[in-house]
């Protein structure tokens, strides 16, 4: 049957339309329409949302599953489950931390078929680029992978080792022109060792300096220009400077774009206290006039999207307990920040202090991230055809992050006990509930999220 979604407060791309979303039953977008045609509209089942607000599902295009092989750290089920309550109804899984690494077809279809009736939001996948597999690209691609991830500098996985300068050079010639980006994390290993109390923040601050991203990024920007139809992308840009570089490379015509993420829009060094590793990510946090800094680059056209690179480990692993050896290390600790449920409320808190809008959400979240990934025909919009992803949230509320509420499975975060502005109520993929704040169980007994694959299982 059909659903009509009645709505007070429905975000389209300019503006905010009082009216109502009419979704077929295959779950797409039919007709988006104005309040004082809804009595024309017959035989649908009508969700009444009131004043809440209804806006396309957030798009989250980097997040570390880990499933399988550490999916102690992260799996399919429970990341799902956090995307949802968070709003997100596609997630794009990164080809490492998970054993076997997405780096071949053989492993996608390993981890496909991990993810395969356990997944409650939409899920693709990123291919990965090691130094020996470009033979793998061509049957990455035609399997659907949105795209591939390489590093600049080690990855923090034996598994997934990094690209030096004429293997990266090799990467973007394979790939020039074949519509997949290559997403890079731009660090540059050229860093001092570290001197210091390991415990204090400053100390792996001053060990990974934004020099390390800003000549990476140079040299990818270097690179690419020998390719004509190479896609870049620059993954999590903590600072502002390595912002510019990127929009002056593509005002030269290169087509790079870049992503920040909610750890650096909302934290900054001066208040990470001594031994709290669940800070600690790389690049680093940087410093408060950066985190001002990257605001603005959002409003120069220098940053193009912001997700999570929700990358969490078991609490051993972040040296989390007083009674290890390592206790607070930030040297020693895994790097990686556990914060997919909260992207929306943590932007929506940062973004509204500073004059940007509920479309600057649909914007940044869920238009340029689905364009990213190639899914801009089906997700990120509230427009016929579209899939109908929804996210009902109240903007208005003023929330607590608190443990009990949180379904990733590793639950340590720098956002513990902060108040967030936002609240989500019902995430719908495809017209279907998948999350409902109000009910007991909040989720559905069987998962209605699909796999973003060309390929049957
Ligand atoms: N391996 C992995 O997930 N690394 C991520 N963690 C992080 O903080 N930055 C990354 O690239
Ligand atoms: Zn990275
Ligand atoms: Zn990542």
């Amino acid at each position: 049957m059909s659903r009509l979604f009645i709505c007070k407060n429905i975000v389209l791309e300019h503006t905010l339309l009082n009216g109502a979303v009419l979704v077929d039953p295959d779950g797409k977008v039919e007709k988006v329409i104005e309040a004082d045609e809804i009595c024309f509209v017959k035989n649908t089942r009508k969700i009444l949302l009131g004043n809440d607000f209804l806006m396309a599902g957030i798009v989250d295009s980097h997040v570390h599953i880990n499933e399988p092989g550490r999916t102690e750290w992260e799996g399919f089920e429970s990341a799902t489950k956090a995307a949802a309550a968070g709003g997100i109804t596609t997630i794009c899984d990164m080809p490492l931390n998970s054993i076997p690494p997405t780096t071949n077809v053989e492993n996608l279809l390993v981890k496909a078929h991990a993810a395969r009736d356990i997944i409650h939001v939409d899920v693709a996948f990123w291919g990965g680029v090691v130094p020996d597999n470009t033979d793998a690209f061509y049957g990455l691609i035609k399997a659907g992978v949105v795209g591939f991830k390489c590093f600049m500098c080690p990855s923090g996985v034996k598994e997934f080792e990094c690209l030096n300068e004429s293997q990266l050079d090799l990467a973007m010639k394979k790939l020039k022109g074949s519509n997949a980006p290559l997403a890079i994390h731009a660090e540059l290993a050229i860093c001092e060792p570290c001197t210091g109390n390991p415990q204090k923040y400053e100390t792996f601050l001053k060990s990974r300096p934004e020099e390390m991203e800003i000549e990476a990024v140079k040299k990818i920007i270097e690179i690419g220009l020998k390719y004509d139809k190479i896609m870049l992308h620059i993954v999590h840009v903590s600072s502002a400077k390595t912002a510019k570089l990127i929009k002056d490379a593509r005002l030269k015509g290169l087509r790079i774009t870049s992503e920040t993420c909610h750890h650096y829009l909302t934290l900054c060094s001066q208040e990470i206290p001594d031994r709290a590793t669940q800070y600690k990510c790389c690049p680093p946090i940087r410093n408060r006039e950066n985190r001002e800094d990257l605001w603005l680059a959002f409003k120069e056209k220098q940053i193009d999207m912001v997700v999570s690179d929700h990358s969490p480990s078991t609490p051993d692993l972040k040296l989390l307990s007083p009674d290890d050896e390592n206790f607070g290390d930030y040297m020693k600790a895994w790097g990686g920040i556990a914060s997919l449920q909260f992207g929306l409320s943590l932007f929506w808190t940062g973004a509204k202090q500073r004059g940007f809008t509920f479309f600057h959400i649909n914007k940044y979240m869920s238009r340029a991230t689905s364009v990213l990934v190639g899914l801009h025909g089906s997700k990120g919009r509230i427009q016929e055809n579209y899939d109908a992803d929804f996210v009902v949230w109240d903007p208005h509320a003023i929330c607590t992050i608190n443990e009990s509420d949180i379904y990733h499975k590793n639950k340590a975060n720098p956002y513990m006990g902060r108040e967030v502005l936002g609240k989500v109520l019902k995430t719908y993929v495809r017209g279907d509930l998948v999350y409902d704040s109000e009910s007991k169980s909040k989720f559905m007994k069987s998962p209605k999220g699909k796999l973003l694959l060309d390929i049957d299982l």
